[in-house]
């Protein structure tokens, strides 16, 4: 594929505007952004469920057609999910040697779901109800990113604890990629693709999980086979563990000491990327945590003390 670099703008899925790379030639404008790793491309599946279907091609560069909003947010949001890692965390892709970032949009009919497939992101436009396309939020496409990079380092296998810590990294960073670009930042997850009809809700809380029934303590941990072995619901405890680190606050009677986004991102990113194996557990992930904090900032320092607090307060000792 040769052609030029462009900007090309367009509107999201929620139709607010923004400008993102392309790759213009004669044929007309690719999402296609050679400016970053090895490059970033967004595909069409055209409601069928072939990945990673067809390289999104557009007429006019300009992409405002209600059609267009998800291949535009798939594509900007990784975009800024590769310049987060890259310019806080010095990772050039999710595997640290650029690999390409592919994305797939229009997936399937009514697919309410989104994923990381092994090898590239997949999104569905969601029913409508439970949810609008899935690529229309920041977090969401964060959250599938991180599942890459989880799986070009710590490879936490996909089910129980080791599973629920992998979904937890995926929030964290979600969250974290959202407030670094003051993306109407939050500790909820999904916000703004969940529920079109319902305010206020979200897909899960980080600030309660319980909102959305899952635990906020090891001792309330599901035991059961379902969701792998509840990658999503014990993610909970991880997610409280993490809102408190980085916010502060008194839980079940312990009180954590916040220490703020940036130092809670690169205590959870060392944590991830030198310190967690793929079986991993919880008691394994409150130790690495601490000796990641401790890398970082020395053994008295308060921020491995409010790591121990934090991983305590959701009774994690
Ligand atoms: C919506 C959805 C369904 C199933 C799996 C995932 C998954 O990627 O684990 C999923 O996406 C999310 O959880 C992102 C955060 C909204
Ligand atoms: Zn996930």
């Amino acid at each position: 594929l040769t052609g030029e670099d462009s900007t090309a703008t367009g509107k999201g899925v929620l139709g607010d505007t923004k400008s993102f790379n392309t790759l213009v030639n004669s044929n007309g404008s690719y999402l296609v952004d050679r400016t970053r790793g090895s490059g970033i491309f967004t595909y069409d599946a055209k409601n069928r469920t072939r990945t990673p279907g067809t390289l999104w091609l557009d007429s006019d560069n300009v992409y405002n057609a209600a059609y267009d909003g998800a291949a535009v947010d798939a594509h900007t949001y990784a975009g800024q999910t590769y310049d987060y890692f890259q310019d806080v965390h010095s990772r050039n892709s999710y595997d640290g040697n650029g690999a390409e970032l592919i994305s797939t949009v229009h997936y399937g009919r009514s697919y309410n779901n989104a994923f990381w497939s092994g090898s590239q992101m997949v999104y569905g436009d969601g029913d409508g109800n439970t949810f609008v396309p899935l690529s229309g939020a920041l977090d969401v496409i964060a959250h599938e990113l991180t599942h890459a990079v989880t799986d070009t380092s710590a490879d936490l296998i996909y089910q129980n604890e080791s599973g629920a810590i992998n979904e937890s990294m995926s929030d964290i960073f979600g969250t974290l990629v959202e407030h670094h670009f003051n993306n109407k930042p939050d500790w909820q997850v999904g916000e703004d693709i969940y529920t079109p009809s319902v305010a206020g809700d979200a897909l899960r809380s980080m600030e309660d999980p319980t909102l959305s029934g899952d635990p906020d303590h090891y001792s309330k941990r599901y035991t059961g086979t379902g969701d792998y072995g509840g990658v999503h619901i014990n993610s909970g405890i991880s997610n409280k563990a993490a809102f408190l680190l980085a916010n502060g606050g008194t839980h079940y009677g312990v009180t954590v000491a916040g220490i703020g986004n940036d130092k809670a991102g690169d205590i959870y990113y060392r944590t991830l990327t030198q310190y967690l194996t793929p079986n991993s557990n919880y008691s394994h992930f409150r130790v690495s945590t601490i000796q990641a904090a401790t890398d970082l900032y020395g053994a008295s320092s308060a921020e491995v003390a409010s790591v121990k607090a934090a991983f305590s307060a959701v009774g994690v000792n």
